[in-house]
């Protein structure tokens, strides 16, 4: 018997992360090749994006995807979040050379409050959000407070791509295949602070940590190149990544819903005190997920140079904390 449609509710549909996630999500790599989408698609009240996202039905149509059983364009997060049973919430500005993300919160920041009360009013009470808009992490710490009646649990923050990256350095590093890439574990905030944690990574069993042994490498090379990859990018192409930011949302959302068979992937998550990060911040955690539910890894240990890093990234997130209070 073939399952229920779900609904999934995209923001930004119009934009470039929008235009590389769309055709992903419809042809079922997000929630399973045998699982029927309708997709609620939110785009601003202007005309130019309004008529781009009809183009992107378009084209989505042209695609006949047997999964894609319903498509809908909204301009009012009101009617788009209608019983929507996944949320991805792209839709913002992206930042631009020399810029941090944190600078967006500015722009970026009353988006959220306004979607995250219109996910409390109408949105299925199981609803699970992902904030991609930057900065990921207090976007999504916005929208949990404006959705007082919903589980804080069900709003989490992209840290993926971050955790992605560090995967792919670690293999060039190695010299093995990312797929042989055990335990690796992304703390904190989606900006140049998050911590890329490969202390209990492992490679066919092997210790990571052993097998590069250079402290130094970690330090002045892995991190920064980690943190900064963002900007690296922006650099290069002269706009902010989208393909691998869409790529980053799928597995995401995919892990989340369908489990990750104990494999450890990381997700920006509102803390409950673990590992002494103050509850509510929307901090990236190693977890695993089962059931629909995530779980954090609990019980590693937390040296010297590891608490220092966990600090300066959860220092940075109460300062953007404390910059909101006045859209909550
Ligand atoms: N968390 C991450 O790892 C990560 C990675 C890459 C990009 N991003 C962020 O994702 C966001 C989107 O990036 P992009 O490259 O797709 O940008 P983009 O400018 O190409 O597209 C953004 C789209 O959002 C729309 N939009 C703006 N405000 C909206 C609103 N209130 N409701 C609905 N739609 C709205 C715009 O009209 C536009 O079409 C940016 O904030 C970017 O910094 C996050
Ligand atoms: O860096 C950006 O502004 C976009 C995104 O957050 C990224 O990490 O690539």
């Amino acid at each position: 018997m073939s399952k229920k449609p779900v609904r999934v509710a995209v923001t930004g549909a119009a934009g470039q992360i929008g235009y590389a996630l769309l055709f992903r999500i419809a042809s079922g790599e997000m929630l399973g090749k045998d699982q029927p989408v309708i997709l609620q698609l939110l785009e601003v009240p202007v005309e130019g994006p309004q008529k781009a996202l009809k183009g992107v039905m378009m084209e989505l149509e042209d695609c006949a995807f047997p999964l894609l059983v319903g498509m809908e364009a909204h301009s009012d997060p009101m009617t788009a979040f209608k019983d929507t049973d996944y949320a991805l919430l792209v839709g913002s500005m992206p930042r631009k050379a020399g810029m941090e993300r944190a600078e967006l919160l500015a722009i970026n920041g009353q988006i959220f409050t306004a979607q995250g009360k219109a996910l409390n009013a109408v949105a299925s009470r199981n609803v699970k959000v992902l904030v991609v808009g930057n900065p990921a992490n207090t976007n999504a710490y916005i929208a949990m407070k404006s959705a007082p009646d919903l589980p804080a649990k069900n709003f989490t923050a992209m840290l993926r791509l971050d955790h992605n990256r560090a995967l792919s350095q670690i293999a060039a590093k190695t010299g093995k295949p990312v797929s042989s890439i055990e335990k690796l574990a992304v703390w904190g905030n989606h900006s140049p602070t998050m911590y890329a944690d490969y202390r209990y990574a492992t490679i066919d069993g092997a210790s990571v940590k052993d097998m590069i042994n250079d402290q130094v490498w970690n330090k002045d090379v892995f991190l920064p190149t980690v943190g900064k990859r963002g900007a690296a990018i922006i650099e290069a192409r002269g706009l902010s990544s989208a393909a691998s930011a869409a790529n980053a949302a799928i597995d995401h959302m995919r892990d989340w819903a369908l489990g990750t068979n104990g494999k450890w992937v990381t997700m920006g998550i509102p803390s409950n005190g673990e590992y002494g990060i103050p509850k509510e911040v929307m901090f990236g955690y190693p977890v695993t997920c089962e059931g629909g539910e995530y779980k954090i890894v609990a019980g590693l240990e937390i040296d010297a140079f590891s608490q220092e890093c966990i600090n300066k990234t959860l220092a940075e997130l109460q300062g953007e904390q404390d910059g909101v209070k006045h859209l909550l």
